[in-house]
């Protein structure tokens, strides 16, 4: 069994779990009382080379990285310090986040955007993330079978939210354009492994049409691994570990959205 195959398996039994409590019905009711989503489409084609800032406690490639007692509050410092959308891990087995984290950084942020970054599998899922104010769902490509991945993209797409469709793979990107993907995530790392590859995003990318947005996941460390990324054809970067680990998250924060918007950044090419 993967990484991958792995956390999915969590994630099913902790679903099933959520649903018995919740049923469909309700939690479809709660997705549509909720605060209308934002327009993260719009938000990710303003000028320059975004950030998206993960709150991510610990991963199963590093353990624990970061104790965040309040996810409200970093994600603040995220929101001042310019990010564009904040990132949620949702998951609880492998990277100790919760809905309450989704609900509490909803509320301390109203104004800017909100990920629920988790392991998608099921409409209920995507019902729960609006629900709790996403207007963002990450839809893995790897994890999914394609007429799957298509109802869950139409599905998120319905509810007004947009989908960040991560490939890692170039038959990966195909299956997510074929799906009708306007956001794809090329994420480096390897789910199955867990190796992290900066290159993938420069093999895939430019492969991609010019109307595609396109962010890069994983790896960013600082804000030179910003404009390398921004060089290969990032609209934006998605930051975890070198966030959460940082002395002083919000100026790290600051640093990539300065590189972003620097006139040396190079363009993205919409
Ligand atoms: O981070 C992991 O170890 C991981 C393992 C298995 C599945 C997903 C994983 N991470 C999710 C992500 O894609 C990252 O949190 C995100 O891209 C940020 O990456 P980083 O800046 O390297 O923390």
């Amino acid at each position: 069994m993967t990484v991958l195959e792995d956390i999915i398996e969590g994630v099913r039994e902790d679903l099933a779990v959520r649903e018995s409590a919740i049923p469909f019905d309700e939690i479809k009711q709660l997705s549509a009382a909720a605060t209308p989503p934002h327009d993260v489409l719009a938000a990710l084609k303003s000028q320059g080379v975004g950030v998206i800032a993960e709150v991510k406690r610990r991963s199963p490639s590093k353990g624990e990285l970061a104790e965040i007692a309040e996810p409200a509050d970093l994600a603040a410092d995220y929101a001042d310090a310019g990010a564009r959308v904040i990132s949620v891990l949702t998951e609880q087995r492998r990277f100790g986040g919760s809905l309450a984290d989704l609900t509490a950084v909803r509320k301390r942020v109203p104004a800017t955007p909100v990920l629920r970054k988790d392991f998608v599998v099921s409409p209920y899922q995507v019902h729960e993330a609006r629900a709790h104010g996403a207007d963002m769902v990450l839809l893995i490509v790897a994890a999914l079978e394609q007429n799957v991945l298509e109802a869950l993209l139409d599905r998120v797409e319905s509810l007004g939210m947009a989908a960040l469709v991560e490939v890692h793979t170039a038959e990966e990107s195909d299956r997510a354009l074929e799906a009708g993907a306007k956001i794809i995530g090329i994420n480096a790392r390897n789910l199955h492994t867990l190796e992290v590859d900066r290159d993938v995003f420069g093999r895939i990318a430019p492969g991609l049409p010019q109307d595609i947005l396109k962010v890069a996941e994983s790896g960013v460390r600082g804000p030179s691994d910003l404009m390398a990324y921004a060089g290969s054809g990032a609209d934006a970067v998605l930051v975890g570990e070198g966030l959460v680990t940082s002395d002083n998250p919000k100026s790290a924060v600051n640093q990539l959205v300065t590189a972003g918007s620097h006139p040396a950044c190079p363009r993205p090419s919409r």
